[in-house]
C-alpha cells in the first residue's frame, strides 16, 4: 500500500498563508535569483516554464466559476479571507456591475502559486512528483453569460489548458456545450469539476454520462462524490488515482481534510471502498482504450487495476488529454461553496494540463500567408510569401530579418483600472518583453514603450523587469493598445515604421469579431461633453472589439452596438457609472441590416479637396451588387461585416506607377476602408448593409493624381462613389432589410416541452430544428463519433429521482433541448416568458445564426 495514504491522519492541504507581494518571491520572471527556493530550485528560463499553467475556468452562467476560483486564490495564499460572490466580495469579479449583479463580465486574470511555495510539511501529499512542486499558475475567469461568449473566445485562444465547471445539479448545460465547442476549436486540453455537489437534486453519475453524450468525450472518472453513510451529506471524494478517499471537516474554510487509506475506508465505509475499486477499474479500464502504453502497464500487473501506480494513470491522463481534443474527459467532484474538493483540483491542473511548451505552434499570418510562429521564426514564411523584394538591402535574408524578433506577444485584453489606468494584459509568444522596449503595434502601427510590467493578482499587482515566452503579464501605460492588438518588440527598429516588411504586418492568431445585433444611441448632455463622451467610447471599445460605434451622420448621433441587451446594459454602466460620463443611453434597439436586391450602375467620383490643410485628389469607380451569385473572380476580395469588397486594379507599371511611396497593399485597404465607411450606414433607414458585394475599380493610369493621392484622398473617393452607388440603389427601390436569426438552443424539463415548441413555432415565427433528450445523438458535437452511454461507468446517484444505478439519464426528470431557429425580435425578454413556462426551470443561449431578409408584414412592424 505505499501509494497510499499509510494511516488515518488530520491533514492540513498546503498550510501557507504568505502573501506573494510581500515576500516579494514573483518580482522578476525567468531564473532570478529571488524566484530559487529550496523546493524547486528552479535555475533555467526552461524549467519555469515547464512548472507553468496557463489556464482557463470555462463553463455555464452560475455553475461556480468565480467561487471556485476564490477557493483557489484563498488555499494558494494570495487571499486571507474567502471572496464571496453572494455578498460581492470577490477577488476576481471586482467591477461594480459584476459585483451587483453576482456574475462575471470581463475575464479576470489572477496568478498564483500552487502548491504555495515553502508549503508546510503537513499537507497531503500526493503521489504525484507535479503536484508536489510549486506551480505558477496564471488563472483566467471567464464569464458564462453568452453576451459574453466573445470574451471567452479572445481568452481561449492564449490558454494552454482549461478546467470546465459544471452544476452537478444543472448537469450540462447549453452554454457549457457552446464554450466546449470553442476550446475544441483552440484544441485546448480540458478536465471537468462537477460542483454543487452539495445540494439538493445533485447528480454526479448523471452529469458524468452527460458529459458523454453531449460533449462527446469518454468521462474519465477520477473521483466519485463521498455521502455520509452512503444517502446523507456530501462530505469528500474518492479519489479512484490515488486509491483515497479525502473527508472535509464539516464548517471549517476546507484546509482540514482527514485522508483515508483504501484500508482505513474499508472500516469506516465498506460500501464507499468497494465503489471506489470499481472506479479505478473504470478509470483503468477507459484509459486503456485510448493509450497503448497504460494498457501494457496493466498487462505487467495481472489485470490488477488496483495494483497500477497512480503515476502510471496520471501520465497515461496526461497523454489522453494533451492534444485538446476532448476525447477524454477527467472528472472531478466538489462543492466549491463548502470548501470541498479544490485543492486536489488544482494537484490536478499540476498534474494533467499541459505547460506552454506542450502546446502546438501558435498560428500567425503575415500579409496573406498563413503558418506558424516557429516557420516564421525560421525564416520560413517570409520565403513563402515571397516578399524578398520588400526587405531592405541591408537585412535581405528572411534569418538575419527574423534574428532582431526581440519577443512576439498578444494583447488578449484591455482594462481601464481606476488605479492604474489603463492596463493590456499579454501573452508571450517568443522572446522576452523587457521593461522599457519599443513595441511595434502591427495593426496599428504605433511604436509605444512598455514602461511598466505587472504580474496581476486580481485588484493587485506586482512590478516585473520582464515577461517571457510562455507567460501572462501586463504592461501599463500603453495609450494605443487594444484587445487582439499584436505587440513585437524588434531590434534597431525605426520607432516610425517599425520592424522592416513585411514583419511589420504580423498577427497572432487572429479572430473573427462576430455581428452586433442590438444598438442603443449615445447623447451626452451637452456639446461640451461630446469631446470626452467619445474618448470614453474609445476607451470601452479597446477594451473590448465585440462593442462597435458609428456617427449617424444626418442626426450627429452615437450609436453604440453590440451582442446582446446586457453587454450594452453594461456599457451603459461602464460608461456612465465608472467612466462618469456625462451623457444618456437610449433604448435599446435591434440592429436590423440593408442589403442591395439588384445591380447598380457603375459611378465613378473624383475626391479632390483639401484634407487637414493638405490637399487631396483621388478617383474609383464603384457599383454594387447582392452578394449571392455575384462573381469575386476578378480582383481581390476582402470580406468586411458580412459584405465582400472587390478590388480590380491593372498592374501599375512605369508609365502609370502607384503614387509616393504607396504599396499595392496600402492602396487596396485605403479603398476597402473609404467602402467600409460608406456601408457602416445605409440609404432608407439607416442599418449598415450586408450581403451586398462592392466592386471597386481603380486605374492608377486615370486614378492617380501625383502626389496629391494620399490614402485619405483614395478612402474618400471610395467612400463617396460607394454612396452614390447606394443612393442610386435606394431610388430604383432596390434596398431590402434584414433581420438577424438566432440560433437558440433551449434546456427544460420533459413536462414543459410541449408548451414551448408550442410558444416558439406559432408565437415567435421560430422554427425547430431538433428535439433532443441527454442520451440523444445529436449534439453541437455531432462531427465527433457517439459515445455508447451503457459502458460509461458513473456512481450511483442517491438523490436523483428513479436513480441509484447511475443510469438516470433516462429518468423523469431528464433534460430536453430544443435547438430552433427564431428572428430575434420574437426573443427580446424571452428570458422572462420561459421563466413563467418551466418554473423558474428553464435556461437558454443564443448566437447570431444569419441575417434574412424581412417578409411584407415584417418588414412594416420594424
Ligand atoms: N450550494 C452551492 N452553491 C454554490 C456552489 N458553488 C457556487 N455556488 C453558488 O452558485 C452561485 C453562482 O456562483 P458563481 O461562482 O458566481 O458562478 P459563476 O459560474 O462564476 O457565474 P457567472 O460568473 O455569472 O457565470 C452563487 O450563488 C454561489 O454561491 C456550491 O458548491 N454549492
Amino acid at each position: 500500500m505505499s501509494l497510499t495514504i499509510a494511516r488515518r491522519r488530520f491533514y492540513t492541504w498546503h498550510q501557507c498563508f504568505r502573501c506573494v507581494r510581500s515576500d516579494g518571491k514573483l518580482k522578476g520572471w525567468a531564473s532570478s535569483p529571488s524566484r530559487r527556493h529550496a523546493s524547486t530550485s528552479l535555475s533555467s528560463h526552461d524549467e519555469v516554464v515547464k512548472t507553468t499553467r496557463n489556464i482557463g475556468i470555462i463553463a455555464h452562467i452560475d455553475a461556480g466559476k468565480t467561487t471556485t476560483t476564490e477557493r483557489m486564490l484563498y488555499y494558494s495564499g494570495i487571499t486571507r479571507r474567502i471572496g464571496d460572490v453572494d455578498d460581492g466580495s470577490t477577488v476576481t469579479d471586482f467591477l461594480p456591475a459584476e459585483r451587483a449583479r453576482g456574475i462575471t463580465i470581463q475575464s479576470a486574470a489572477v496568478t498564483f502559486k500552487w502548491p504555495p511555495e515553502n508549503d508546510g510539511s503537513s499537507s497531503i501529499k500526493s503521489s504525484s512528483s507535479k503536484s508536489n512542486l510549486s506551480h505558477t499558475i496564471n488563472l483566467i475567469d471567464t464569464p458564462g453569460h453568452a453576451d459574453f461568449t466573445f470574451e471567452v473566445i479572445r481568452s481561449l485562444r492564449i490558454l494552454d489548458g482549461a478546467v470546465c465547471v459544471l452544476d452537478g445539479v444543472a448537469g450540462v448545460e447549453a452554454q457549457t456545450e457552446k464554450v466546449w465547442a470553442q476550446a475544441n476549436n483552440w484544441s485546448i486540453p480540458r478536465i471537468a469539476f462537477v460542483n454543487k455537489l452539495d445540494r439538493d437534486g445533485a447528480a454526479f453519475g448523471r452529469t458524468v454520462k452527460e458529459i458523454g453524450s453531449r460533449l462527446r468525450g469518454w468521462p474519465a472518472v477520477c473521483q466519485i462524490p463521498w455521502w455520509e453513510g452512503g444517502k446523507g451529506r456530501f462530505t469528500g471524494v474518492g479519489d479512484a488515482i490515488n486509491l483515497r478517499a479525502l473527508k472535509w471537516v464539516e464548517g471549517g474554510d476546507g484546509k482540514t481534510i482527514q485522508g483515508f487509506s483504501l484500508e482505513k475506508l474499508g472500516e469506516e465505509d465498506a460500501a464507499f471502498q468497494a465503489e471506489l475499486i470499481k472506479a479505478r477499474a473504470a478509470l483503468v479500464e477507459a484509459l486503456c482504450e485510448f493509450d497503448e502504453e497504460l494498457l501494457g502497464t496493466w498487462l505487467e500487473h495481472d489485470d490488477d487495476s488496483v495494483a497500477i501506480p497512480a503515476q502510471a494513470i496520471i501520465d497515461s491522463l496526461r497523454r489522453c488529454i494533451i492534444d485538446g481534443s476532448g476525447r477524454v474527459i477527467p472528472v472531478f467532484a466538489g462543492a466549491s461553496f463548502r470548501n470541498i474538493g479544490v485543492q486536489p483540483l488544482l494537484d490536478a491542473v499540476n498534474d494533467l494540463l499541459p505547460n506552454p511548451t506542450e502546446r502546438p505552434d501558435a498560428e500567425v499570418s503575415l500579409g496573406s500567408s498563413k503558418g506558424t510562429l516557429s516557420e516564421l521564426l525560421q525564416g520560413k514564411m517570409i520565403q513563402s510569401s515571397g516578399s524578398n523584394r520588400q526587405l531592405s538591402k541591408k537585412t535581405n535574408k528572411p534569418t538575419a530579418l527574423v534574428a532582431s524578433i526581440e519577443a512576439c506577444a498578444l494583447a488578449f485584453k484591455v482594462v481601464n483600472d481606476l488605479r492604474r489606468g489603463v492596463l493590456v494584459y499579454v501573452r508571450v509568444y517568443s522572446g522576452s518583453i523587457h521593461r522599457n522596449a519599443a513595441l511595434w503595434n502591427t495593426n496599428l502601427h504605433v511604436t509605444e514603450r512598455a514602461q511598466r510590467l505587472l504580474q496581476m493578482q486580481a485588484s493587485d499587482a506586482i512590478e516585473i523587469s520582464n515577461i517571457p515566452a510562455g507567460q501572462i503579464g501586463v504592461i501599463a501605460g500603453l495609450k494605443h493598445a487594444r484587445t487582439g492588438d499584436t505587440l513585437m518588440s524588434y531590434s534597431g527598429a525605426n520607432p516610425k515604421t517599425g520592424p522592416p516588411a513585411p514583419l511589420n504586418t504580423l498577427q497572432l492568431r487572429p479572430i473573427d469579431v462576430p455581428p452586433p445585433v442590438f444598438f442603443a444611441a449615445i447623447e451626452p448632455h451637452s456639446l461640451s461633453e461630446e469631446k470626452n463622451v467619445a474618448e470614453i467610447i474609445a476607451l470601452l471599445l479597446r477594451e473590448d472589439p465585440s462593442l462597435h460605434v458609428n456617427m449617424d451622420e444626418e442626426s450627429g448621433q452615437m450609436l453604440l452596438s453590440g451582442m446582446g441587451e446586457l453587454h450594452l446594459e453594461i456599457a451603459r454602466d461602464r460608461l456612465v457609472n465608472d467612466f462618469k460620463a456625462k451623457a444618456t443611453m437610449g433604448n435599446i434597439e435591434i440592429s436590423y441590416r440593408e442589403s442591395i436586391t439588384a445591380v447598380t450602375a457603375s459611378h465613378r467620383y473624383e475626391f479632390d479637396r483639401d484634407v487637414a490643410g493638405k490637399k487631396g485628389r483621388a478617383a474609383c469607380e464603384a457599383f454594387l451588387e447582392p452578394i449571392e451569385g455575384s462573381d469575386a473572380s476578378q480582383g481581390s476580395s476582402f470580406e468586411r461585416d458580412g459584405n465582400l469588397i472587390t478590388i480590380r486594379m491593372p498592374e501599375p507599371d512605369d508609365d502609370a506607377p502607384l503614387p509616393g511611396e504607396l504599396s499595392a497593399e496600402a492602396l487596396s485597404m485605403a479603398l476597402v476602408n473609404g467602402a467600409t465607411a460608406a456601408l457602416a450606414r445605409g440609404p432608407r433607414r439607416a442599418f449598415p448593409l450586408h450581403s451586398t458585394h462592392v466592386v471597386l475599380t481603380f486605374d492608377p493610369k486615370l486614378d492617380c493624381f501625383g502626389t496629391d493621392t494620399t490614402p485619405v484622398a483614395i478612402s474618400s473617393a471610395a467612400r463617396f462613389a460607394v454612396h452614390a452607388a447606394l443612393k442610386e440603389a435606394h431610388s430604383n427601390n432596390s434596398i431590402a432589410l434584414m433581420e438577424p436569426v438566432m440560433n437558440v438552443v433551449i434546456s427544460c424539463d420533459e413536462s414543459s416541452l410541449g408548451a414551448i415548441v408550442h410558444d416558439l413555432s406559432s408565437a415567435r415565427g421560430g422554427h425547430v430544428l431538433s428535439l433532443e433528450n441527454d442520451s440523444a445523438s445529436e449534439t453541437a458535437f455531432a462531427e465527433l463519433p457517439s459515445i455508447d452511454i451503457d459502458r460509461v461507468y458513473a456512481p450511483p446517484d442517491p438523490f436523483a429521482s428513479g436513480s441509484g444505478s447511475g443510469e438516470s439519464v433516462n429518468g423523469p426528470g431528464q433534460q430536453r433541448h430544443v435547438t430552433a431557429r427564431v428572428p430575434l425580435k420574437e426573443m427580446v425578454g424571452y428570458l422572462k416568458h420561459l421563466r413563467s413556462m418551466t418554473g423558474g426551470r428553464g435556461t437558454f443561449v443564443m448566437s447570431v445564426d444569419r441575417f434574412e431578409r424581412l417578409s411584407g408584414p415584417r418588414e412594416k412592424a420594424v
